[in-house]
């Protein structure tokens, strides 16, 4: 059953990782896809290729999500394309792993601006578009377990997916007359760019694959079906709300 038939999916940070899954998984259940990415043309126009080819419409729109004018330009060259946003995937995020005493200040910032500010401004954008379309919409953001416990050398990061967490709570309350569901994912562990050098770390990465209960890190594909769903009819009454995608990492204490 294709879940996004008809739809337009906006995702942020689409060209690779958890973000080029959604992008794909939302093309696999009939939407049309407009992806942001900041980096690499090739990986942007690949991932396109890839939506093409499951026979959506795509598009890529080069920009950096810390500036404002970022959001406004993908939603207009979204609406421009396809008429109309109907999902907002906010998943575009950096992970500049660094100890906490000697963190440069352009570190704090940086990570900020990409990850808490630039989603703010993009869930923003989308959630004005939808409200002048006049028939809802919906908002998924990427935030992280990260929301919710803490890393040694991710003190410049936690703070933010807490951020994105509590912005789609609030965002649930501001939008909900409007029709707008707005809710996160929490991914755990997932490999993909952000961490590879991270998990290059042999002892590291046997540790987190213990403490997963399903004794496996994730992989992007494992967030494509949370995304949907969230995105789709199935989840009509599901707004403010949090969804980890962990492997059951969180809960496992003992
Ligand atoms: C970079 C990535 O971020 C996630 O939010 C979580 O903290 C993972 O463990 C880490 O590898």
């Amino acid at each position: 059953m294709k879940l996004l038939e008809g739809k337009t999916v906006l995702v942020t940070g689409g060209s690779t990782g958890i973000g080029r899954a959604a992008a794909i998984g939302a093309a696999q259940h009939g939407a049309d896809v407009a992806i942001n990415y900041v980096a690499s043309d090739e990986k942007a126009e690949s991932c396109i290729a890839e939506v093409e080819a499951l026979g959506r419409r795509g598009i890529a729109v080069k920009g950096d999500v810390a500036l404002p004018e970022t959001a406004t330009d993908f939603v207009a060259k979204a609406v421009e394309a396809f008429g109309k946003v109907d999902v907002m995937v906010s998943n575009a995020g950096i992970c500049p792993f660094h100890a906490f005493l000697d963190m440069p200040v352009e570190t704090v910032d940086r990570t900020f601006r990409v990850n808490l500010h630039g989603a703010y401004y993009m869930v923003q954008a989308a959630a004005n578009q939808m409200v002048k379309q006049g028939h809802g919409g919906v908002i998924v953001a990427v935030s992280s377990i990260s929301a919710l416990v803490g890393g040694e050398f991710q003190t410049h990061y936690t703070p933010t997916k807490a951020g994105v967490h509590s912005l789609m709570q609030s965002a649930a309350i501001a939008l909900g007359k409007h029709g707008i569901r707005c809710n996160s994912v929490l991914p755990g562990t997932i490999l993909t760019e952000i961490n590879k050098d991270d998990l290059a770390d042999e002892a590291k990465r046997r540790y987190m694959e213990e403490r997963t209960p399903l004794g496996r890190l994730g992989m992007p594909e494992d967030l494509a079906g949370p995304i949907v769903f969230l995105a789709s009819d199935m989840a009509a009454y599901v707004t403010g709300a949090a969804l980890l995608v962990d492997g059951g990492m969180f809960v496992n204490l003992q």
